[in-house]
């Protein structure tokens, strides 16, 4: 129980007790008496309540302003990356070279050797270049493979589908690159991180995102996060060999795929990891933990942009890992694993002729030669945007595998190689880049600067608002509120305030006659007889067991009011520092030994006064 002033550890609490002692002599038991507390209760004259209006009113124009200029930075941004994507191709093909590992022991030559967009293989006396968007070679870290593949992903937050595969033969890396490590993450982590951060600021529109996980498995479709009876990883995969079916819109459904809505990194991860533990794997004699299927992972976009923009947009990103190509002598394949080698290897092919078949804008492309193929449909054709990285491994051993993969990487960037580019024309396409790439970067700094000014606009509006909340209670409608509340409580808080049985401590004292005829007119006195009131009703439905929510604004702004010290310095340490719900508790139905309780010093103060008033009143 607070007693003493000593418990009063708010700085600016203890000063309106003691501004409250000094000034009223007949203060009892060192508290002070009821008038000095209520008379620091206001009014808000309706001038200042126009203005407040009216300053709401200019905010929320200005922030309406500074969302259309956002927007419109968000398009010219989009614009400029669609462009890149125009001159630089939708269908663009990197290649990575994996670095010697401690078991690749047989280093004795390099057959292979890299610039920043072109390979070459030296092979039985001869060399052969292969052309490339970009080649990262043996040192290149995951963060700057991730770096160029971040615009693409970026694509996708703008609306369009896009396509990652990694490709390879088996143990080039495809898995290190899309999965990667704990110390060294891939580009999936990496772009469930960034999609999230990326959706944050586009400010003009919201995102909400869903994950699926599947695999290709011997031309079955399987379902990696459908739930398991005790989830563990060799438990047979419950949803196998799903179907795959055309809405009439043209997208791509899997019938029974396992949809989890993402809402943030953690949730993602935590899924993804899940998913990821599911894969068939399973040894052979160039890699241990050898991927036998193609693993996809669907991220489903959907936007949702201003009022004006009803509809909510869906994109889908995918990111694919896809089984190693290999020639199935080589790794010792039989049985299963032979078999699993040639399934891969059939629609690794089926793959291939789709992408050509894209490059080339046949009007037939055959994406029912596969179930890889048929469930990719909806993101590989118009509009959409697809990055081939293709892994390959420098040894002489693997120099056949490394042409094979090589050529794969050709047939899909077919168009571009087989057109002469001119030395002028390359020299143009890259100035435009340029200039584009600028083009973003400076929509992106001003669109940081609009997201700083919406920000204080933001900060600014929430707080008139606040006060205009304050304002706007009347001591009426705080009154009945709080009669109407808990239903249990009607029935005593009638009883108790029929006009024949006010408790003896509602009845005027002589303070309080004194102090209504002084202030009779003051509209002040009208607000601190509501506050009295609501603190009397609170009491009484305290006493009644029941308990009162102080998470109520108007029931905050009250008891911010009725503290005139500093009414808006306090409202800051009320509203931040208060706890969400602070439960007042009456420990017995006796209202002379009520005790309240609250974890908030200022509000602990504010209580005790009204309590020991109460007390004192009786
Ligand atoms: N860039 C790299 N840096 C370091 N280690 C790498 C790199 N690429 C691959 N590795 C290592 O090589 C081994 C084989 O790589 P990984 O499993 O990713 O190959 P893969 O192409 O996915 O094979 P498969 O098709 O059989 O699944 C792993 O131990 C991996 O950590």
């Amino acid at each position: 129980m607070l007693t003493s002033t000593e418990e009063m550890p708010s700085e600016n609490a203890s000063e309106v007790l003691k501004s409250s002692l000094e000034s009223s002599p007949d203060s009892i038991d060192g508290y002070p008496p009821v008038s000095t507390v209520y008379t620091d209760v206001g009014v808000v004259p309706e001038q200042e309540k126009k203005e407040l209006q009216h300053l709401i009113s200019n905010l929320e124009r200005e922030m309406e302003q500074l969302r259309l200029k956002q927007k419109m930075l968000n398009e010219k941004r989009r614009e400029a990356l669609s462009k890149i994507f125009d001159i630089k191709g939708s269908i663009r093909v990197f290649c990575r070279i994996r670095p010697f590992v401690l078991a690749d022991n047989r280093r004795i030559s390099e057959p292979v050797s890299a610039g920043s967009e072109r390979v070459r293989v030296k092979f039985g006396g001869t060399r052969k270049d292969f052309e490339f968007d970009k080649v990262f070679t043996q040192e290149v870290s995951q963060e700057s493979v991730f770096v160029e593949i971040e615009p693409i992903l970026r694509s996708a937050i703008d609306g369009h589908n896009v396509c990652v595969f990694a490709y390879g033969q088996t143990g080039t890396g495809k898995t290190f690159t899309m999965d990667g490590t704990n110390e060294h993450p891939g580009i999936i982590p990496r772009a469930l991180e960034q999609l999230f951060h990326k959706s944050s600021l586009h400010g003009s529109s919201s995102f909400t995102f869903s994950m699926s996980m599947l695999e290709v498995y011997m031309g079955n479709v399987r379902d990696l996060l459908a739930p398991r009876p005790n989830g563990r990883a060799y438990e047979p995969i419950t949803k196998c060999n799903l179907n795959i079916q055309t809405d009439p819109k043209g997208l791509i459904e899997i019938e029974g795929l396992t949809e989890v809505q993402i809402s943030d990194y953690a949730k993602a991860k935590w899924w993804y990891n899940k998913g990821r533990r599911f894969r068939s794997t399973s040894w052979t004699n160039v890699n241990e933990a050898s991927s036998r299927s193609h693993c996809l992972t669907r991220i489903n976009i959907f936007r949702r942009g201003d009022a004006m923009e009803r509809k909510s947009q869906l994109s889908r990103l995918w990111m694919v890992d896809l089984g190693g190509s290999e020639r199935l002598l080589k790794t010792g394949a039989k049985g299963l694993t032979l078999d699993e080698g040639r399934a891969i290897n059939l629609s690794l092919s089926a793959l291939a002729d789709v992408i050509a078949a894209l490059k080339r804008k046949r009007c037939h492309v055959p994406y029912r030669n596969s179930k890889l193929t048929q469930i990719l449909k909806d993101s590989l054709g118009d509009g959409s945007k697809v990055l081939m990285l293709v892994h390959i491994r420098p040894s002489e051993e693997d120099v056949c595998e490394t042409i094979c993969s090589l050529n794969f990487a050709k047939r899909a960037r077919a168009i571009e190689s087989s057109k002469e580019i001119t030395t002028d024309l390359k020299k143009q396409k890259e100035k435009k880049i340029t200039e584009l790439e600028e083009e973003i970067k400076e929509a992106e700094i001003q669109l940081q600067n609009i997201r700083d000014q919406i920000q204080n606009v933001e900060f600014k509006l929430s707080e008139s608002k606040n006060d205009e909340i304050e304002a706007s209670i009347s001591p009426k409608d705080d009154v009945k509120e709080i009669i109407e509340t808990p239903k249990a409580s009607k029935k005593s808080i009638k009883r108790n305030f029929s006009s024949s049985s006010v408790p003896r401590f509602m009845n005027p004292t002589v303070a309080s006659r004194q102090r209504q005829s002084t202030a009779g007119q003051d509209s002040i006195g009208g607000r601190s007889k509501g506050l009295r009131s609501v603190v009397a009703l609170s009491s009484m439905q305290l006493s009644c067991s029941q308990s009162l929510s102080y998470s109520d604004i108007r029931i905050k702004a009250l008891l911010r009011s009725s503290n005139g010290k500093s009414r808006h310095a306090e409202a800051n340490t009320v509203l931040t520092e208060m706890p969400k719900c602070i439960e007042l508790e009456s420990k017995t139905l006796n209202p002379q030994s009520k005790m309240v309780t609250s974890s908030d010093p200022n509000l602990r103060v504010k209580l005790c006064h009204h309590r020991r008033r109460m007390s004192n009143l009786i």
